[in-house]
């Protein structure tokens, strides 16, 4: 098991009160594994990505705790996590790609990254640079550019080889391929599993809401909904047969390839998530459930209905239970 996050909570310090924008979550990434990690705008999908790699000063961690490769990371203290960065745990964090520092040159950026965290053998890493860049059909002349004067899928490679170029055991790759075309977000996804592949990555998170560039890359998907995850299951399962009613609306809403929308409607999910200041008690979907009943009051575990598959919804626990009651459906078994 590379990463295991435990009953993780994070906040927001505000004037309003805190902001805990993750819930208690809970979730584990095999060595290998590309897990997705997607719900609506405001779930919490990018500051549980941002905890596991960086918390900023505005963040604090309120429970839990993570480990990578059975090492626990002291993700509360900045100063501790510098070193675990980029080795054992490393972000690209959304818009980085427009973060690119214009007035350096890739090259001597990637060279101060270096330093900064004191690599002896630079010789061996730059070595390495040029294999990888050679790779995802970059050339080594990129390293004499400036960011601007690159493409925005070039501008997005290098982020991640600079991101994974001390071979980190989870890569944390926030909306990259957003704002890029068709064939640039391929490109950034075939290079996700290649580093997979190869070892330069154990596993990764990757965040963003396009559910069909997940379909491509991801093992398996998470879907996050108002700081908490609501089902967690293997790509092929999770966009087949969701369970969660959330899921399923957001399914819904979605386009799907090679379907006639004369045929079809999409149809949206009535309704807006919580505030997440004084959240409802019980399911957070509750309100917008046309499935919602009196149980659902109460917060619902966040339990395997299969091997897997894990569902926090009343209803599918309760069926699921009827369905095992009855010599149907598979074993419940224990926690993950
Ligand atoms: N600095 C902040 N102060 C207070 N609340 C914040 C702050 N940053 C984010 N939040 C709140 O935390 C919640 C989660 O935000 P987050 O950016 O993690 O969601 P997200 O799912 O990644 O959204 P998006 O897909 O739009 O990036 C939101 O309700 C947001 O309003």
């Amino acid at each position: 098991m590379s990463v295991n996050v435990e009953n993780l909570s994070v906040a927001y310090r505000s004037r309003r009160g805190d902001v805990t924008a993750v819930d208690n979550v809970s979730f584990s990434l095999a060595d290998g594994e590309i897990m997705g990690l997607a719900g609506e705008s405001g779930s919490g999908k990018s500051t549980l990505g941002n905890a596991l790699v960086y918390l900023d000063p505005r963040m604090k961690t309120t429970g839990g705790k993570v480990s990578v490769d059975r090492r626990e990371l002291p993700i509360a203290d900045n100063g501790a996590m510098r070193h675990r960065r980029m080795t054992e745990v490393s972000l690209v964090p959304q818009y980085a790609m427009s973060a690119l520092t214009p007035t350096r040159k890739i090259g001597r950026m990637i060279s101060d990254l270096l330093k900064s965290h004191h690599v002896k053998d630079r010789a061996a890493v730059m070595t390495e640079l040029w294999r990888r860049l050679e790779l995802i059909g970059l050339k080594e002349d990129v390293l004499s550019k400036y960011s601007f004067e690159l493409s925005g899928g070039m501008r997005q490679r290098v982020t991640i080889i600079m991101s994974t170029l001390l071979n980190p055991s989870l890569l944390v790759a926030d909306e990259v391929t957003s704002a890029l075309d068709v064939s640039s977000q391929r490109a950034v996804g075939e290079m996700l599993t290649e580093f997979r592949d190869r070892g330069y990555i154990k596993s990764a998170i990757t965040i963003t809401h396009d559910l069909a560039i997940l379909a491509q890359i991801a093992d398996s998907i998470a879907i996050m909904y108002a700081g908490r995850l609501a089902e967690r299951a293997p790509t092929s399962v999770l966009v087949d047969s969701p369970l969660h009613p959330y899921t399923q609306a957001l399914l819904n809403s979605l386009p799907a390839v090679g379907v006639r929308h004369d045929q079809v409607t999409l149809t949206g999910i009535p309704g807006r998530p919580p505030s997440l200041v004084n959240p409802p008690t019980g399911c957070r979907f509750r309100e917008r459930c046309p499935f919602a009943f009196a149980k659902c009051t109460e917060t619902p575990p966040f339990e395997e209905i299969k091997p897997g598959h894990l569902v926090a919804c009343w209803k599918v626990s309760q069926e699921n239970a009827d369905l095992a009651g009855a010599g149907q459906g598979l074993p419940v078994r224990e926690k993950v």
